[in-house]
């Protein structure tokens, strides 16, 4: 199976792409991969790292208002299309799969145009412009969240949840537990996981610091990740060394790390929620106000909904709220387990096979 892959521009697109390939080259080792991004995107940097073929292509968003930037994108838009069509004639891809972001626009677009079966995957509740306007084009739209499937043409739509989420499910039932000892930690303690996306959470940073010396006298102990581009300014913040808070720029390796967290501080992104609820652990979400559509609230309520998860708004979020939200989850056993298990029954650990098989029926058709 030839298979081209296109997500970029922030984490939460390019883990699923990454987790989807690595998921079919371990039951398919024959299989052929190409990943499509940008140059300046994440993806970049983390799909080369990966030992994916890489190429890119050029583009960006188009902004709502009318203006010369857009007429920029629609050339920019073109080019892309036509670049990726070349790709796609030296690759040959059986399937061509888009995870999200502008990158996908173009890729996907060109795919459909040239005959070859295409799936988006939406990782959240609600979609953005780039799926809505490929869902028109695509053969199949797969869905991580139930909310989304009314966005999208119902003959198309099937959910298979994110494949994020089988890949921290598969690392639960092979990894050793290693890396709170790696990283200084105690691991005979509980530990608390606050964490604002794959680029940090500045609002999130506010009440963390204003909450150290707090945080620092709980009986359980708290990883900080501030987002790179925070770091150094939050470390200058904390001064001397903070007693049982590790603060820290970026985890590389999440999945291995989650496996040893006991409840979670995050925003809402989707493919935060997908491996939170794949391993079961509890969580308090921040949503980010500043997405498309709000769509990070509703992921944030749909977990809310079934119990696996506290939802805080970005306006109510205090230092005294932050702390309450966490002592009412790791300080009591019984609200812990509750939520914990309605998280795991959230989960959705067999995506990734889902989604093959979606892909293998559509190759099978179009043969
Ligand atoms: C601001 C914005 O538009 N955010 C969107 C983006 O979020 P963002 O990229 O922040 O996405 P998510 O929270 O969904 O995923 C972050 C990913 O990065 C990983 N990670 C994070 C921190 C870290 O230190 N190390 C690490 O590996 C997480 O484990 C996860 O796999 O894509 C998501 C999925 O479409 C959307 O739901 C979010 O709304």
């Amino acid at each position: 199976m030839k298979v081209l892959v296109s997500g970029g521009g922030t984490g939460g697109h390019i883990y699923p792409a990454l987790a989807l390939i690595r998921h079919i080259a371990s039951v398919n080792p024959e299989a052929e991969f190409l990943y499509i991004g940008t140059e300046n995107g994440l993806e970049g940097s983390i799909a080369p790292k990966s030992n994916i073929p890489f190429k890119t292509v050029t583009i960006s968003g188009f902004k709502r208002k009318i203006s010369l930037h857009n007429v920029r994108t629609v050339y920019q838009f073109l080019k892309a299309v036509t670049d990726s069509k070349k790709y796609m004639k030296e690759f040959r891809p059986d399937v061509v799969i888009g995870t999200g972001g502008y990158v996908c626009g173009p890729v996907v677009y060109a795919a459909s145009k040239l005959g070859i079966p295409t799936i988006i995957h939406e990782q959240n509740s609600v979609p953005g412009l780039t799926n809505k306007f490929l869902s028109k084009y695509v053969t199949k739209v797969a869905i991580s969240f139930e909310e989304a499937a009314s966005y999208f043409p119902k003959e198309k739509t099937i959910f298979t949840g994110n494949p994020r989420a089988s890949e921290v499910a598969a690392k639960a039932k092979s990894e050793s537990k290693e890396a709170i000892k790696q990283l200084g930690l105690d691991p005979t303690k509980k530990t608390l996981l606050v964490v604002g996306g794959s680029r940090g959470a500045r609002p999130l940073n506010e009440a963390m610091l204003a909450s150290l010396e707090e945080f620092g006298s709980k009986s359980y102990q708290c990883i900080y990740v501030t987002g790179d581009v925070h770091y150094d300014s939050v470390k200058q913040k904390m001064g001397e060394a903070t007693p049982n808070i590790l603060a820290v720029p970026y985890i590389h390796d999440m999945p291995a790390l989650l496996l040893e967290i006991d409840a979670v501080v995050a925003r809402a992104g989707a493919t935060t929620l997908a491996e939170l609820t794949a391993l079961g652990i509890p969580s308090i979400l921040i949503p980010s106000p500043y997405v498309t559509n709000n769509h990070q609230e509703k992921n944030a309520r749909a977990l809310e909904k079934v119990g696996a998860a506290k939802v805080i708004l970005e306006k109510d979020v205090t230092p005294s709220v932050l702390l309450k939200a966490c002592d009412d989850l790791l300080e009591n056993n019984e609200a812990w387990s509750l939520m914990s298990r309605s998280a795991y029954e959230a989960g959705m650990p067999e995506a990734s096979a889902k989604l093959v098989g979606v892909m293998e029926s559509i190759i099978k058709v179009s043969k």
